[in-house]
């Protein structure tokens, strides 16, 4: 039996068309087989509205799933922070690659740095937890700034800098990589200031269950390019989120980091930060814990660590999200 090309099921955008022609090229070498990718174009994808009044979870995602759940692609790639946390029965995530740089980075006029941005500037996104972070950053200097909700691809979004109206953007380092563009970041922003979202910079392969054996064939062979430490990591971030009862627009950030003494890794460190918008109050906690050795230990972690923060007052600052 010839084997037909698998079809690989991909959002439009510069940024999903890149990294699914990354994961599809990764899929070629290590099946032997022919991939193809198939545009599917998501609600996210048309809407002119805000992330946060379209609903935000989910909103790139759905269509790509029931593409898939309807058999008409065999596997899709996400972005594994709008991945919503809850994981449909029909469908099962075969491979989280390792994740790249995982922070945001500031796009300023004049190679200003975050820091450097004068009294008052621009700053667009659209992203509740960045404005919470950029603003209690911002106010840790002294410094006040206007953040100023934004939507579109990368390029329209460096465009608002480019024609002057506005000082900075925010975008995520993993994008910019991913299209070829970090040489126009002018700030790396620490994560000591602004924790990215749960999962930023991983990718989501997601296939169906396996009701058939090509299915099951499929999801064994994609596992060849899951990243076990990734993996586990973003497990506890989005065990975190779920626990918090956040989707992917509301203000958490979260980042899990494997911590090691240059031989072996020893250890899971997992930060979380929720706050209201302005950045006036923010409740920040982290947790150590030994490296989880299965899902059910990560998850673990990041459900403690949402525990201690709901104890801390977290539920109160996300009180503005929409519905
Ligand atoms: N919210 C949209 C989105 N979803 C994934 C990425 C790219 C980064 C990633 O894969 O984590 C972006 C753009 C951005 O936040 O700048």
């Amino acid at each position: 039996m010839t084997e037909r090309a698998l079809r690989l099921g991909t959002r439009r955008s510069k940024l999903a068309m890149a990294q699914s022609g990354q994961v599809a090229e990764a899929v070629r070498r290590l099946t032997g087989r022919d991939v193809e990718l198939v545009e599917i174009t998501t609600y996210g994808d048309v809407s002119r509205e805000h992330l946060a009044q379209i609903g935000g979870t989910g909103v790139f995602v759905a269509a790509l799933r029931d593409a898939l759940a309807r058999g008409e692609v065999d596997f899709a790639v996400h972005s594994l922070k709008d991945l919503p946390t809850t994981q449909p029965d029909e469908l099962v995530l075969a491979a989280v690659p390792k994740r790249e740089d995982p922070r945001d980075v500031l796009i300023a006029r004049e190679g200003l740095t975050f820091e450097q941005l004068p009294n008052g500037a621009r700053v667009g996104t659209g992203s509740p937890r960045r404005m919470a972070q950029l603003n209690a950053y911002a106010r840790t200097h002294g410094l006040t700034i206007e953040t100023v909700p934004i939507r579109g691809n990368v390029d329209t979004r460096i465009g608002f800098v480019r024609n002057g109206e506005l000082d900075a953007v925010v975008l995520a380092a993993a994008g910019l990589n991913r299209i070829g563009r970090t040489d126009e970041v002018t700030d790396f922003l620490s994560v000591d200031f602004v924790l990215p979202a749960p999962g930023q910079g991983a990718l989501a392969i997601e296939c169906r269950a396996g009701a058939d054996g090509h299915d099951t064939a499929l999801v064994a062979a994609l596992a060849g390019l899951d990243d076990p430490h990734t993996r586990v990591a973003v497990t506890a971030e989005r065990a975190l989120l779920a626990a918090l009862e956040a989707g992917c627009s509301a203000p958490v950030g979260a980042l899990a980091d494997l911590l090691g003494d240059g031989q072996a890794v020893t250890e899971m460190r997992l930060r979380g930060v929720v706050g209201t918008t302005d950045g006036s109050s923010l409740v920040q906690l982290s947790i150590t814990g030994p490296v989880p050795t299965s899902h059910g230990d990560a998850a673990a972690l990041g459900r403690e660590l949402a525990d201690e923060m709901l104890a801390k007052g977290a539920a109160g600052l996300m009180g503005e999200r929409a519905l």
